[in-house]
């Protein structure tokens, strides 16, 4: 029996029209720790812990079976299922090490974003056939950080993370592919010395051929995507490279803090509607962008999307171009674009004017973005002399022409001889279902995201913290950074509590949801209403450390140490109101200092997880300045 079986293929009615027919999907059985995997090379992998689940597959750690540090992933599906089918492909065919290679010193860049497979092959567990690759192991994605920092990124690291991922695109479509899933949750920093640097593009299940020639509309496809982020395209089913620049477009402007139209319109469940919605958009760029940002475009923003909205579904998009668009204003305002990724926001950020604001507004600077693009236009021509010298065509991309003008079916995918597949026969009811179950992942994961979206607004509205929407810029120039990844997740949640402070009594009223496993039972401490995991713990003390598993509702998981201290606070309710309220001294202490730091990531050491904690704030504890009530 499958461990968990979905619908596929059902619920999204393309704007009103006929409702597709249901299929079951499968999860993957679970594959125990300890469990040696032989890949088609004949290395033999072995399981650790898992990090998590996709959308149908389940990603563990893996090692080599001689060595110790579990530096690599194991995504693993059912046999059958088509993303990892699609995936696997893709890596087969174009991210060999030697390309990223030499993309890499084409490019002079010390870091490619792309990962590279480094095996593959099939498994039986529990019976059931299953497919599994192997990756390398990266650290955390983007849009944890990104739900952490209240949906919004400093607008440097934005920029930084485009760059990145702007030379990831260049690397994908040259040979021939088209990326067409873009989108935080597949953004992943690296791991270890130097990881808080780079970012790498992962989830390749929608990876497809673009289109050169005809722009055929294909039904089969149509609204493949992460909805939110589907380009127009992409909407029609037809795969292209303006298209993921699209997407990029997109999510530049969700990562600055601001809520699409369609999210907003809260239309994500009709597919067509969010396409006509982004057709409106695109047509008028500018003044769409202009009500997005009222205090001001980004003019890195509005620069990039103008560029996307005249180009022609079949151009090659002009990747240092819209580099240089970054480049410059990095340049501009003299950011740090080296180091660790900043993923802190400035106070500022939540009540001040945007960096692009005040920068455009400031004439100045204007005329160093003028400087800067001069500077790295005559660079950019400098080093196309260079590489001139060396490759009659470097700019061009250098894929055969057999692969450039194929076009992306499943039966191009399938009959290509050159692979090197696990001796998998698929058959035609298979690759059907390879795409029609990518389809409906993608078009099923705005549902997956839209309760935390909800969850955030409600507590949005609850504590009258700015929203996003009105929120319309990300950090001061950065400083540059010498922290570790876990020292920033650390301040992450610092930050958060700082801001929790200065917050209003409704902000501190707000309750967090608890979610338990139904093992454990939490039990309320003596004061306050914090809650302590009595079983793990069972002579809780104040001043101790404890490992817990924590997850926020902001979607931070990870393994935490929390130093629990509570202090008291002078007692600010009268002693009527008290009665009157219930309230009692020992109610009356609702400060709680709570340390957050990560756990050390050394697998051997690594006490178990345990279920989810959370911590309580409760509603009777902080007394209203002006009523005098709770
Ligand atoms: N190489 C990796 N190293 C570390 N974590 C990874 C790696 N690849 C994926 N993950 C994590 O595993 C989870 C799922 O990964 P992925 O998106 O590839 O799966 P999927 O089944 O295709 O999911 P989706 O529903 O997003 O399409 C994510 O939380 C991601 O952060």
């Amino acid at each position: 029996m499958p461990r968990v079986a979905k619908v596929k293929g059902a619920a999204v009615a393309a704007g009103g029209g006929a409702k597709k027919k249901s299929k079951l999907y499968k999860m993957p059985e679970k594959i125990q720790e300890g469990t040696i995997l032989l890949d088609t090379s004949k290395i033999k992998w072995k399981i650790g812990p898992s990090i998590g689940t996709g959308g149908f597959g389940e990603i563990y750690t893996a090692c080599k079976q001689d060595e110790k540090n579990y530096d690599y992933v194991v995504k693993c599906e059912p046999h059958d299922n088509g993303p990892l089918f699609v995936e696997m492909h893709y890596y087969m065919r174009n991210t060999k090490l030697s390309d990223i290679n030499n993309f890499k010193r084409e490019k002079g860049l010390k870091n490619l974003g792309v990962p590279h497979m480094l095996g593959h092959g099939s498994v039986e567990v529990n019976n059931k056939k299953h497919r599994f690759i192997i990756l390398p192991r990266y650290g955390s994605d983007i849009n944890k950080l990104f739900l952490s920092n209240s949906r919004c990124l400093p607008e440097i690291t934005v920029y930084r993370i485009v760059l990145q991922m702007l030379d990831a695109y260049e690397f994908i479509h040259r040979f021939g592919y088209v990326h067409a899933d873009l989108k935080a949750a597949n953004i992943l920093l690296g791991n270890g010395k130097g990881g808080g640097e780079q970012t790498y593009l992962v989830d390749y299940g929608l990876a497809s051929h673009y289109t050169t020639k005809d722009f055929k509309p294909d039904p089969k496809k149509m609204h493949n995507g992460t909805i939110q982020y589907t380009s127009r395209d992409a909407h029609q089913g037809v795969p292209t490279r303006r298209g993921d620049f699209e997407i990029m477009g997109y999510n530049i402007i969700e990562w600055l803090g601001v809520e699409l139209p369609w999210v907003k319109e809260k239309i994500l469940a009709a597919p067509v509607k969010v396409q006509k919605a982004k057709e409106a958009f695109m047509a008028n760029v500018s003044m769409e962008l202009k009500k997005l940002f009222p205090q001001g475009t980004p003019p890195t923003v509005e620069e990039f999307m103008n560029y996307v909205a005249q180009m022609k579904y079949n151009d090659e998009p002009d990747y240092e171009k819209c580099r240089n668009i970054f480049k410059s204003y990095l340049k501009a305002i003299k950011a740090t674009i080296s180091g660790d990724l900043d993923f802190k926001l400035k106070k500022a950020v939540l009540s001040g004017p945007t960096t692009s604001t005040a920068i455009k507004s400031n004439a100045k600077t204007k005329a160093n973005i003028k400087k800067a693009q001069l500077l790295l236009k005559n660079k950019e021509s400098d080093d196309n002399k260079i590489v001139d010298s060396s490759s009659p065509t470097p700019s061009r991309p250098v894929k055969s022409t057999a692969k450039s003008k194929v076009n992306v079916t499943k039966e191009n995918l399938l009959s290509d001889s050159e692979e090197n597949d696990d001796d998998e026969v698929i058959s035609a009811s298979d690759e059907d279902d390879v795409f029609e179950s990518k389809r409906f992942k993608k078009n099923q994961s705005f549902k997956n995201l839209s309760p935390g979206r909800k969850l955030l607004q409600k507590k949005i509205a609850a504590s009258k913290i700015i929203s996003p929407l009105n929120r319309t810029k990300s950090s001061d120039i950065v400083t540059p950074i010498s922290k570790t990844l876990s020292q920033k997740i650390a301040s992450l949640a610092s930050t958060s509590a700082e801001t929790n402070k200065k917050r209003s009594p409704a902000v501190l009223n707000a309750k967090a949801h608890i979610k338990l496993s139904p093992h454990i039972k939490m039990t309320p401490s003596g004061s306050g209403s914090t809650v302590i995991n009595n079983h793990i713990t069972p002579n809780k003390k104040t001043g101790k450390t404890y490992e817990i598993n924590f997850e926020l509702d902001v979607s931070m998981d990870a393994n935490v140490l929390v130093n629990v201290k509570r202090k008291k606070k002078p007692v600010t309710i009268s002693q009527d109101q008290s009665d009157a309220s219930g309230a009692n001294d020992e109610y009356s202490t609702p400060v709680k200092r709570v340390k957050v730091r990560k756990a050390e990531e050394d697998e051997n050491n690594r006490s178990p997880r345990t279920p989810y904690v959370t911590v309580k704030k409760s509603k009777r504890l902080i007394q209203s300045p002006k009523s005098g009530r709770p």
